[in-house]
Protein backbone atom coordinates (compact mmCIF):
# COMPACT_ATOMS: atom_id res chain seq x y z
CA UNK A 1 0.00 0.00 0.00
CA UNK A 2 1.27 3.36 -1.53
CA UNK A 3 0.91 5.68 2.54
CA UNK A 4 0.80 9.51 2.05
CA UNK A 5 4.06 11.04 2.81
CA UNK A 6 4.31 13.30 6.01
CA UNK A 7 6.24 17.00 5.63
CA UNK A 8 6.52 17.70 9.27
CA UNK A 9 5.06 17.04 12.31
CA UNK A 10 2.53 19.59 12.57
CA UNK A 11 1.71 20.29 9.01
CA UNK A 12 -0.22 17.95 6.36
CA UNK A 13 -2.13 20.15 4.14
CA UNK A 14 -1.89 23.71 3.29
CA UNK A 15 -4.90 24.40 6.14
CA UNK A 16 -2.25 23.50 8.49
CA UNK A 17 0.58 25.56 7.14
CA UNK A 18 -2.06 28.61 7.23
CA UNK A 19 -2.89 28.38 10.74
CA UNK A 20 0.69 27.59 11.64
CA UNK A 21 2.41 30.51 9.36
CA UNK A 22 -0.24 32.85 10.58
CA UNK A 23 0.51 32.11 14.64
CA UNK A 24 4.05 33.75 13.47
CA UNK A 25 3.01 37.11 11.89
CA UNK A 26 2.42 40.05 13.71
CA UNK A 27 -1.40 40.81 13.47
CA UNK A 28 -0.72 44.07 11.14
CA UNK A 29 1.03 41.74 8.82
CA UNK A 30 -1.09 38.91 9.27
CA UNK A 31 -4.07 41.17 8.29
CA UNK A 32 -2.01 42.97 5.18
CA UNK A 33 -1.32 39.09 4.12
CA UNK A 34 -4.82 37.19 4.42
CA UNK A 35 -7.29 40.19 3.86
CA UNK A 36 -9.14 41.68 0.55
CA UNK A 37 -11.11 44.54 -0.04
CA UNK A 38 -14.00 45.42 2.06
CA UNK A 39 -16.17 42.75 2.59
CA UNK A 40 -13.88 40.10 1.61
CA UNK A 41 -16.72 38.46 -0.46
CA UNK A 42 -14.44 37.78 -3.56
CA UNK A 43 -11.64 36.58 -1.55
CA UNK A 44 -14.05 34.19 0.06
CA UNK A 45 -15.56 32.79 -3.35
CA UNK A 46 -12.34 32.58 -4.83
CA UNK A 47 -12.25 29.28 -2.41
CA UNK A 48 -15.73 28.34 -2.43
CA UNK A 49 -16.23 28.00 -5.83
CA UNK A 50 -13.83 25.04 -6.15
CA UNK A 51 -16.26 23.12 -3.98
CA UNK A 52 -19.36 23.83 -6.45
CA UNK A 53 -17.59 21.28 -8.56
CA UNK A 54 -17.30 17.49 -8.13
CA UNK A 55 -15.07 14.88 -9.49
CA UNK A 56 -15.70 12.04 -12.18
CA UNK A 57 -13.03 9.70 -11.03
CA UNK A 58 -12.19 6.91 -14.06
CA UNK A 59 -11.18 3.56 -12.84
CA UNK A 60 -8.94 0.47 -14.35
CA UNK A 61 -6.75 2.95 -15.80
CA UNK A 62 -2.87 1.83 -15.13
CA UNK A 63 -1.72 5.19 -13.48
CA UNK A 64 1.71 3.07 -11.97
CA UNK A 65 3.37 6.03 -13.55
CA UNK A 66 1.97 9.38 -13.45
CA UNK A 67 3.29 12.42 -14.88
CA UNK A 68 2.42 15.47 -13.54
CA UNK A 69 4.88 18.03 -15.66
CA UNK A 70 3.96 20.38 -18.11
CA UNK A 71 5.56 23.70 -20.05
CA UNK A 72 5.05 27.27 -19.06
CA UNK A 73 6.70 29.98 -20.34
CA UNK A 74 9.02 27.97 -21.83
CA UNK A 75 10.28 25.45 -19.26
CA UNK A 76 9.03 22.06 -18.29
CA UNK A 77 7.94 22.32 -15.29
CA UNK A 78 7.40 19.31 -12.23
CA UNK A 79 3.41 20.46 -11.91
CA UNK A 80 0.91 22.99 -13.37
CA UNK A 81 1.69 25.91 -10.17
CA UNK A 82 3.87 28.39 -10.13
CA UNK A 83 3.85 31.40 -7.64
CA UNK A 84 1.94 34.54 -8.64
CA UNK A 85 3.35 37.85 -7.62
CA UNK A 86 2.68 39.08 -4.22
CA UNK A 87 4.22 42.24 -2.70
CA UNK A 88 7.03 41.93 0.70
CA UNK A 89 8.20 38.64 1.53
CA UNK A 90 10.38 40.33 3.69
CA UNK A 91 7.64 40.93 6.23
CA UNK A 92 7.18 37.09 6.52
CA UNK A 93 10.83 35.91 7.31
CA UNK A 94 14.29 37.23 6.59
CA UNK A 95 14.82 34.48 3.44
CA UNK A 96 12.08 36.64 1.43
CA UNK A 97 11.85 36.08 -1.80
CA UNK A 98 15.02 34.90 -2.38
CA UNK A 99 14.01 31.64 -0.04
CA UNK A 100 10.61 31.42 -2.19
CA UNK A 101 12.93 31.73 -5.51
CA UNK A 102 15.37 29.01 -3.78
CA UNK A 103 12.17 26.54 -3.13
CA UNK A 104 10.54 27.44 -6.47
CA UNK A 105 14.20 25.78 -8.41
CA UNK A 106 14.43 22.90 -5.93
CA UNK A 107 10.66 21.85 -6.82
CA UNK A 108 11.47 22.90 -10.57
CA UNK A 109 8.46 25.41 -11.08
CA UNK A 110 7.98 29.34 -12.40
CA UNK A 111 7.91 32.04 -9.49
CA UNK A 112 6.84 36.01 -10.77
CA UNK A 113 8.21 38.30 -8.88
CA UNK A 114 6.00 41.54 -7.73
CA UNK A 115 7.60 44.74 -8.24
CA UNK A 116 7.21 45.38 -4.86
CA UNK A 117 9.23 42.89 -3.50
CA UNK A 118 11.79 43.56 -1.05
CA UNK A 119 14.73 41.53 -2.90
CA UNK A 120 15.80 42.49 -6.07
CA UNK A 121 15.09 40.57 -9.04
CA UNK A 122 18.71 39.65 -10.10
CA UNK A 123 18.59 38.16 -6.62
CA UNK A 124 16.05 36.36 -7.16
CA UNK A 125 16.36 34.91 -10.34
CA UNK A 126 20.16 33.92 -9.62
CA UNK A 127 18.38 31.69 -7.20
CA UNK A 128 16.90 29.51 -10.08
CA UNK A 129 19.78 29.99 -12.96
CA UNK A 130 20.82 25.78 -12.63
CA UNK A 131 17.25 24.55 -12.37
CA UNK A 132 15.64 25.76 -15.68
CA UNK A 133 12.49 27.12 -14.55
CA UNK A 134 11.28 30.41 -16.17
CA UNK A 135 10.83 34.03 -14.36
CA UNK A 136 8.21 36.46 -14.57
CA UNK A 137 8.66 39.96 -13.76
CA UNK A 138 4.75 41.63 -12.57
CA UNK A 139 4.68 45.04 -13.20
CA UNK A 140 1.49 47.58 -11.93
CA UNK A 141 2.58 50.67 -14.51
CA UNK A 142 3.27 53.92 -12.67
CA UNK A 143 2.40 57.48 -13.89
CA UNK A 144 6.23 57.62 -14.63
CA UNK A 145 6.96 55.96 -17.53
CA UNK A 146 10.95 55.40 -17.31
CA UNK A 147 10.25 54.34 -13.79
CA UNK A 148 8.51 51.16 -15.64
CA UNK A 149 10.78 51.02 -18.18
CA UNK A 150 13.83 50.30 -15.86
CA UNK A 151 11.80 47.55 -14.40
CA UNK A 152 11.42 46.08 -17.72
CA UNK A 153 14.99 46.55 -18.94
CA UNK A 154 16.15 45.08 -15.74
CA UNK A 155 14.27 41.92 -16.35
CA UNK A 156 15.18 41.92 -19.75
CA UNK A 157 19.10 41.99 -18.21
CA UNK A 158 18.37 39.29 -15.79
CA UNK A 159 17.07 36.45 -18.10
CA UNK A 160 13.20 37.07 -16.87
CA UNK A 161 10.86 35.33 -19.73
CA UNK A 162 7.70 37.77 -19.49
CA UNK A 163 6.67 41.24 -18.07
CA UNK A 164 3.02 40.21 -16.18
CA UNK A 165 1.13 43.53 -16.21
CA UNK A 166 -1.49 43.87 -13.62
CA UNK A 167 -4.40 45.50 -15.13
CA UNK A 168 -7.17 45.30 -12.69
CA UNK A 169 -5.86 48.05 -9.88
CA UNK A 170 -5.42 51.06 -12.16
CA UNK A 171 -7.16 52.33 -7.97
CA UNK A 172 -5.70 50.30 -5.23
CA UNK A 173 -8.86 48.33 -3.71
CA UNK A 174 -10.17 49.42 -0.44
CA UNK A 175 -8.45 47.17 2.20
CA UNK A 176 -9.76 47.86 5.40
CA UNK A 177 -7.67 46.27 7.51
CA UNK A 178 -4.97 48.45 6.54
CA UNK A 179 -7.52 51.26 8.04
CA UNK A 180 -8.07 49.59 11.21
CA UNK A 181 -4.37 48.38 11.65
CA UNK A 182 -2.59 52.00 10.44
CA UNK A 183 -0.44 49.52 8.18
CA UNK A 184 3.30 50.84 7.90
CA UNK A 185 6.13 49.56 6.67
CA UNK A 186 8.95 48.64 8.71
CA UNK A 187 12.03 50.45 8.32
CA UNK A 188 13.89 47.22 7.19
CA UNK A 189 11.63 46.71 4.26
CA UNK A 190 13.09 48.35 0.90
CA UNK A 191 11.97 48.00 -3.24
CA UNK A 192 14.50 47.35 -4.80
CA UNK A 193 12.20 48.08 -8.49
CA UNK A 194 11.31 51.13 -6.48
CA UNK A 195 14.86 52.27 -4.97
CA UNK A 196 14.21 56.22 -4.42
CA UNK A 197 11.19 55.34 -1.84
CA UNK A 198 12.35 56.43 1.34
CA UNK A 199 9.28 55.82 3.40
CA UNK A 200 6.44 57.56 2.75
CA UNK A 201 6.61 58.77 -0.79
CA UNK A 202 5.17 55.55 -1.48
CA UNK A 203 1.87 57.16 -0.67
CA UNK A 204 2.76 60.96 -1.51
CA UNK A 205 1.32 61.54 -4.77
CA UNK A 206 5.13 60.79 -6.55
CA UNK A 207 4.94 59.77 -9.80
CA UNK A 208 7.31 57.01 -10.09
CA UNK A 209 4.84 55.11 -7.55
CA UNK A 210 1.23 55.94 -8.24
CA UNK A 211 -0.57 53.73 -10.37
CA UNK A 212 -1.13 54.64 -14.19
CA UNK A 213 -4.87 55.25 -14.35
CA UNK A 214 -5.09 55.96 -17.97
CA UNK A 215 -3.78 51.96 -19.03
CA UNK A 216 -5.44 51.53 -22.33
CA UNK A 217 -5.63 48.38 -24.86
CA UNK A 218 -3.12 51.28 -26.82
CA UNK A 219 -0.47 50.65 -23.75
CA UNK A 220 -0.05 46.80 -24.39
CA UNK A 221 0.94 47.45 -28.54
CA UNK A 222 3.15 50.31 -27.49
CA UNK A 223 4.80 48.13 -24.67
CA UNK A 224 5.27 45.22 -27.04
CA UNK A 225 7.66 47.89 -29.42
CA UNK A 226 9.67 48.28 -26.53
CA UNK A 227 10.68 45.39 -25.45
CA UNK A 228 11.36 41.50 -26.68
CA UNK A 229 9.54 39.90 -23.37
CA UNK A 230 6.60 38.31 -23.60
CA UNK A 231 3.47 40.34 -22.21
CA UNK A 232 1.07 38.58 -20.02
CA UNK A 233 -2.43 40.61 -18.49
CA UNK A 234 -3.20 39.39 -15.03
CA UNK A 235 -6.36 40.31 -13.93
CA UNK A 236 -8.69 39.82 -16.95
CA UNK A 237 -12.11 38.40 -15.95
CA UNK A 238 -14.34 38.61 -18.75
CA UNK A 239 -14.38 37.45 -22.34
CA UNK A 240 -15.11 40.66 -23.55
CA UNK A 241 -11.71 41.78 -22.31
CA UNK A 242 -10.20 38.29 -23.20
CA UNK A 243 -10.92 38.47 -26.71
CA UNK A 244 -9.37 42.69 -26.73
CA UNK A 245 -6.32 41.38 -25.42
CA UNK A 246 -5.77 38.93 -27.69
CA UNK A 247 -6.33 41.60 -30.24
CA UNK A 248 -4.10 43.68 -28.28
CA UNK A 249 -1.22 41.19 -28.88
CA UNK A 250 -1.08 39.74 -25.33
CA UNK A 251 0.99 36.53 -24.87
CA UNK A 252 -0.98 35.44 -22.35
CA UNK A 253 -3.66 36.10 -19.66
CA UNK A 254 -3.80 35.46 -15.73
CA UNK A 255 -7.46 35.05 -15.36
CA UNK A 256 -7.30 36.50 -11.58
CA UNK A 257 -8.74 39.32 -9.20
CA UNK A 258 -5.63 40.04 -7.40
CA UNK A 259 -6.77 37.59 -4.63
CA UNK A 260 -9.61 39.29 -4.14
CA UNK A 261 -7.69 42.78 -2.73
CA UNK A 262 -9.33 44.79 -5.76
CA UNK A 263 -13.03 45.04 -6.45
CA UNK A 264 -14.90 43.17 -3.83
CA UNK A 265 -17.99 41.34 -5.66
CA UNK A 266 -16.24 40.86 -8.69
CA UNK A 267 -16.96 37.13 -9.98
CA UNK A 268 -14.52 34.31 -8.77
CA UNK A 269 -11.53 33.39 -10.79
CA UNK A 270 -13.23 29.87 -11.37
CA UNK A 271 -16.31 31.11 -12.39
CA UNK A 272 -14.80 33.63 -14.62
CA UNK A 273 -12.60 30.78 -16.43
CA UNK A 274 -14.63 29.42 -18.71
CA UNK A 275 -15.89 32.53 -20.77
CA UNK A 276 -12.22 33.16 -20.66
CA UNK A 277 -10.75 30.24 -22.34
CA UNK A 278 -14.18 29.95 -24.61
CA UNK A 279 -13.35 33.68 -25.50
CA UNK A 280 -9.60 32.87 -26.15
CA UNK A 281 -9.96 30.00 -28.27
CA UNK A 282 -6.72 28.32 -27.70
CA UNK A 283 -4.90 31.29 -29.26
CA UNK A 284 -2.45 32.80 -26.71
CA UNK A 285 -2.27 30.06 -22.90
CA UNK A 286 -4.77 31.21 -19.97
CA UNK A 287 -3.73 30.73 -16.48
CA UNK A 288 -5.56 31.32 -13.20
CA UNK A 289 -4.95 32.21 -9.50
CA UNK A 290 -7.22 32.82 -6.62
CA UNK A 291 -8.59 30.29 -3.68
CA UNK A 292 -6.12 27.39 -5.27
CA UNK A 293 -5.74 25.67 -1.62
CA UNK A 294 -5.28 21.73 -2.52
CA UNK A 295 -4.27 19.49 -5.28
CA UNK A 296 -7.76 19.16 -6.49
CA UNK A 297 -8.25 22.52 -6.88
CA UNK A 298 -5.55 22.28 -9.45
CA UNK A 299 -6.88 19.96 -11.05
CA UNK A 300 -10.20 21.78 -11.39
CA UNK A 301 -8.57 24.41 -12.84
CA UNK A 302 -7.02 22.18 -15.56
CA UNK A 303 -10.29 20.51 -16.15
CA UNK A 304 -11.98 23.76 -16.92
CA UNK A 305 -9.00 24.81 -19.54
CA UNK A 306 -6.71 26.16 -17.99
CA UNK A 307 -2.92 25.46 -18.73
CA UNK A 308 -1.39 26.55 -15.34
CA UNK A 309 -1.87 27.86 -11.88
CA UNK A 310 -0.45 29.95 -9.88
CA UNK A 311 -0.87 30.53 -5.95
CA UNK A 312 -0.12 34.17 -3.96
CA UNK A 313 -0.69 33.91 -0.18
CA UNK A 314 0.51 30.15 0.23
CA UNK A 315 4.19 31.07 -0.14
CA UNK A 316 3.88 33.77 2.54
CA UNK A 317 2.17 31.00 4.71
CA UNK A 318 5.17 28.86 3.97
CA UNK A 319 7.57 31.51 4.57
CA UNK A 320 6.25 32.81 7.64
CA UNK A 321 6.45 29.13 9.06
CA UNK A 322 9.68 28.24 8.57
CA UNK A 323 10.93 30.51 5.16
CA UNK A 324 12.35 28.57 2.58
CA UNK A 325 12.13 25.24 4.27
CA UNK A 326 8.09 26.48 5.29
CA UNK A 327 7.71 27.29 1.10
CA UNK A 328 9.37 23.90 0.35
CA UNK A 329 6.63 22.21 2.68
CA UNK A 330 3.52 23.41 0.78
CA UNK A 331 5.01 22.64 -2.75
CA UNK A 332 6.10 19.44 -1.91
CA UNK A 333 2.41 19.01 -0.57
CA UNK A 334 0.37 20.38 -3.22
CA UNK A 335 2.45 18.14 -5.50
CA UNK A 336 1.88 14.91 -4.18
CA UNK A 337 -1.52 15.99 -3.43
CA UNK A 338 -1.88 16.99 -7.21
CA UNK A 339 -0.43 13.43 -8.03
CA UNK A 340 -2.83 11.81 -6.05
CA UNK A 341 -5.75 13.34 -7.51
CA UNK A 342 -4.35 12.46 -11.08
CA UNK A 343 -4.00 8.78 -10.43
CA UNK A 344 -7.32 8.40 -8.43
CA UNK A 345 -9.05 10.19 -11.84
CA UNK A 346 -7.33 7.67 -14.02
CA UNK A 347 -5.08 10.48 -15.73
CA UNK A 348 -1.53 9.70 -16.51
CA UNK A 349 -0.73 13.52 -17.97
CA UNK A 350 -1.92 16.59 -17.44
CA UNK A 351 -3.32 16.59 -21.21
CA UNK A 352 -5.45 13.54 -19.86
CA UNK A 353 -7.53 16.08 -17.53
CA UNK A 354 -10.73 17.01 -19.41
CA UNK A 355 -14.16 18.62 -18.40
CA UNK A 356 -15.88 15.46 -18.54
CA UNK A 357 -13.73 15.15 -15.16
CA UNK A 358 -16.07 17.22 -13.38
CA UNK A 359 -19.50 18.01 -12.42
CA UNK A 360 -20.97 21.04 -11.38
CA UNK A 361 -23.23 21.41 -8.33
CA UNK A 362 -26.20 23.87 -9.36
CA UNK A 363 -28.25 25.94 -6.61
CA UNK A 364 -30.74 23.08 -5.86
CA UNK A 365 -28.05 20.73 -5.23
CA UNK A 366 -28.07 19.28 -8.54
CA UNK A 367 -24.99 17.83 -10.49
CA UNK A 368 -24.15 18.55 -13.87
CA UNK A 369 -21.55 17.00 -16.21
CA UNK A 370 -19.04 19.81 -17.15
CA UNK A 371 -18.47 18.76 -21.20
CA UNK A 372 -16.75 21.74 -22.74
CA UNK A 373 -13.01 22.71 -23.10
CA UNK A 374 -11.25 24.90 -25.48
CA UNK A 375 -7.17 23.15 -26.00
CA UNK A 376 -4.79 25.93 -25.42
CA UNK A 377 -1.69 26.71 -27.50
CA UNK A 378 1.53 26.32 -24.71
C1 LIG B 1 0.03 40.04 0.32
C2 LIG B 1 -0.25 40.03 -1.15
C3 LIG B 1 0.40 40.91 -1.97
C4 LIG B 1 0.14 40.91 -3.34
N1 LIG B 1 0.85 41.72 -4.14
C5 LIG B 1 0.63 41.72 -5.46
C6 LIG B 1 1.40 42.52 -6.32
O1 LIG B 1 2.33 43.20 -5.89
N2 LIG B 1 1.08 42.53 -7.63
C7 LIG B 1 0.06 41.74 -8.14
O2 LIG B 1 -0.20 41.77 -9.34
N3 LIG B 1 -0.65 40.94 -7.35
C8 LIG B 1 -0.39 40.90 -6.03
N4 LIG B 1 -1.11 40.07 -5.24
C9 LIG B 1 -2.11 39.18 -5.83
C10 LIG B 1 -1.48 37.84 -6.23
O3 LIG B 1 -0.63 37.97 -7.32
C11 LIG B 1 -2.53 36.79 -6.60
O4 LIG B 1 -3.36 37.31 -7.61
C12 LIG B 1 -3.39 36.32 -5.44
O5 LIG B 1 -2.64 36.26 -4.25
C13 LIG B 1 -3.96 34.95 -5.75
O6 LIG B 1 -4.79 34.52 -4.74
P1 LIG B 1 -4.37 33.48 -3.58
O7 LIG B 1 -3.56 34.27 -2.60
O8 LIG B 1 -5.68 33.03 -3.06
O9 LIG B 1 -3.55 32.39 -4.21
C14 LIG B 1 -0.83 40.03 -3.87
C15 LIG B 1 -1.49 39.15 -3.03
C16 LIG B 1 -1.21 39.12 -1.69
C17 LIG B 1 -1.92 38.14 -0.82
C1 LIG C 1 2.18 47.10 -2.62
C2 LIG C 1 0.80 46.51 -2.79
C3 LIG C 1 -0.19 47.52 -3.19
C4 LIG C 1 0.86 45.33 -3.68
C5 LIG C 1 -0.42 44.70 -4.04
O1 LIG C 1 -0.77 44.64 -5.18
C6 LIG C 1 -1.27 44.05 -3.04
O2 LIG C 1 -1.01 44.17 -1.84
O3 LIG C 1 -2.26 43.43 -3.41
Amino acid sequence: MNRATTYDDKIHCIADLENEGNKKLAPMVRDFYNGGSMDLNTLKENKSSYDRYRLRPRVMVDVTEVDTSTTCLGSNVAFPLGFSPSANHGLAHPDAEGGTSRAAAKKRINMVLSSWSNTSPKVVAEQGKDAGISYAQQLSAVKDEETNMSIIRNAEEFGYKAIFLSVDCPWLGRRLNEMKNTFALPSHCTFPCYPFINGDNMVSGDNRTQYETNLTWSYIKDLKKKTKLQIWLKGILTAEDAELAVNAGADGIVVSNHGGRQLDGAMSTLDALPEVVQAVRGRIPVHIDGGIRRGSDIFKALALGADYCWVGRIALWGLAYKGEEGVSIALNILHDEFSLVMALMGCTTVQDIKPEHLARMSEDGRLHKVTRRVEAKL
